[in-house]
């Protein structure tokens, strides 16, 4: 399976998320935000960053960019997209997910091991997870409060979209708790934290609590190339 990497102006983890698809076992490409070309990719991935420097809201700008319009258009064709952090904000400018990310509500940057629930294994990015696990993975966002309009909330939550909940803390403010919400056909997801920062024992988050691996953000990438497999 080939899953293409997209890297923007200001682009952070686009190299550890190719880090990422490889330990997964799949073949990272590198794509360029200037370009109408997926070449040929089976899958694709938004990574985190400080696209266009955060100007006007964050990833707003990325959301208009040549590879979008392909990103957008294999996005509906059923392609898996996921987007993390930045990413996430992407897909919510670019109106493949619903509702939008703003500031914290503390006012600041927040950094931090999260604790999460899996609240959906029905897209392609969780389909390996088991429905209610609880993994850590590494937060680092200063516009991560997800919001929505009462009925896209209700909806997410009447359809199983909410993909990821915060628990135990509420790093930013978002609505119910959430961290990470999927599109209607479970292709497309975004999330604030970083899986890609947990993929490798001794270099993600604190596994001091011996129940824990250090290396849950590897299972959405495993999950994306066991779903491609399946099919
Ligand atoms: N880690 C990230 O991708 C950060 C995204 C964005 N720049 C923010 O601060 O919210």
């Amino acid at each position: 399976m080939r899953i293409g990497v997209v890297t923007f102006p200001g682009s952070l983890d686009d190299r550890d998320a190719q880090r990422a698809v490889r330990f997964a076992d799949a073949e990272p490409v590198a794509l360029w935000h200037g370009d109408h070309d997926l070449q040929g990719v089976d899958a694709v991935v938004l990574p985190g960053g400080f696209s266009y420097g955060d100007y006007l809201r964050c990833g707003a700008i990325a959301a208009r960019s040549a590879i979008m319009t392909e990103v957008i258009a294999a996005a509906e064709q059923g392609m898996p997209i996921l987007g993390i952090c930045n990413g996430f904000q992407m897909l919510t400018e670019s109106h493949l997910l619903p509702g939008g990310l703003i500031r914290n509500e503390a006012g600041s940057f927040v950094c931090r091991d999260q604790l999460l629930r899996v609240e959906s294994t029905s897209t392609t990015w969780t389909s390996g997870f088991s429905a209610g696990e609880e993994i850590i993975i590494p937060l680092k966002n200063g516009e991560g409060g997800y919001i929505a309009d009462a009925v896209t909330i209700e909806r997410l939550e009447g359809e199983g979209r909410v993909v990821f909940r915060y628990l135990g803390y509420n790093p930013n403010g978002s609505m119910n708790d959430i961290a990470g919400i999927s599109n209607e056909r479970g292709n497309v997801v975004g999330l604030m934290p970083h899986p890609e920062h947990a993929i490798e024992p001794g270099f993600g988050p604190d596994t001091a609590d011996a129940m824990r691996s250090g290396v849950d953000g590897l299972r959405l990438f495993r999950s994306a190339l066991e779903s491609a497999l399946a099919h």
